[in-house]
């Protein structure tokens, strides 16, 4: 494997124990007959505060690790824990966003927003509270009482985070979430995510197929082989933290931006 990180001198995040570690997981599908074996003997942790994008050619088996990682299905082999305890099915402990936000189209933003909490019987008051601030957080106060199919793609999307956010996830876990927005709104939401995670600490699971984006936003990107996926690079990345320190994006213009990025497209397209 490629793998950088063992390299980096300044590397935070280690210094805490991993919030997610996974243990040679696999998945086949179907076993038996016609079996699709789709990630093969991942092994990865992750700390807390980290923000990784995975990358990898279409059909390598990313979604069917964020997938994993969210309870939806457990691997056919190895294991995936969450600060040490085996994770067992979907909970509040992972939050996730689709590149489709699962959103109740006829009610308001605020009803959405709200209704992870409601179902947690959390007082109501307290969720007029945190409905507000998460409201605040994505930009969207204004917005609060619109019905979601009035919204646009950007804010269905600031919406499906903020009801994500709302439950206080341990982490985010980011599927192509900007994948369908046009090049300004989905610079506006990386601006947003960008934010949200530099003010917040939380740790983010973020699949994309721009390398751009991964390396503006990421601190560490994972690089998944053809299928079955396995990690062949794990590298740092400091451009989300240039850009949130310094105030402004120059550093996606230096030579090491590029260097970067010919790395990553080499190791996706010569696969
Ligand atoms: N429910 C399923 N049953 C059988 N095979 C599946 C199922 N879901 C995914 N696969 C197969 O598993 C492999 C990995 O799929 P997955 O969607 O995880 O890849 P991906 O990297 O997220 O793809 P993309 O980049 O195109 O979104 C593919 O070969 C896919 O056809």
């Amino acid at each position: 494997m490629d793998n950088e990180q063992n390299k980096t001198v300044e590397n935070f995040f280690e210094a805490a124990n991993e919030l997610i570690s996974m243990e040679n997981v696999s998945l086949v599908y179907d076993k038996g007959a016609g079996a699709v074996p789709a990630i093969d003997n991942i092994n990865v942790n992750i700390y807390p505060g980290e923000f990784v994008c995975v990358m990898g050619p279409s059909g390598c088996g990313k979604s069917t690790l964020l997938n994993i990682l969210a309870g939806f299905i457990p691997p056919t082999g190895g294991t995936v824990k969450l600060n040490q305890t085996e994770i067992k099915g979907i909970d509040w402990h992972r939050g996730v966003v689709f590149q489709q936000p699962p959103l109740y189209e006829w009610y308001s933003v605020r009803k959405n927003i709200a209704f992870g909490p409601m179902m947690k019987k959390v007082p109501k008051s307290k969720i007029r509270e945190e409905v507000s601030t998460y409201l605040e957080k994505v930009g969207l106060t204004e917005f609060a009482d619109k019905k979601v199919y009035e919204l646009s793609g950007g804010m269905k999307q600031r919406a499906a985070i903020a009801s994500a956010l709302i439950n206080n996830p341990e982490i985010l876990l980011m599927d192509e979430p900007f994948g369908a927005l046009d090049a300004l709104t989905r610079e506006q939401m990386q601006g947003l995510i960008r934010k949200i995670w530099w003010s917040s600490g939380k740790t983010i699971f973020f699949i994309t197929h721009d390398v751009d984006e991964a390396l503006l936003l990421a601190t560490r990107i994972l690089v998944m082989s053809k299928h079955p996926g396995k990690i062949i690079a794990d590298l740092p990345v400091h451009f989300t933290k240039d850009i949130v320190t310094e105030n402004s994006d120059d550093t996606r213009y230096t030579e090491s931006f590029h260097q970067k990025r010919k790395h990553i497209l080499q190791l996706i397209n010569e696969q």
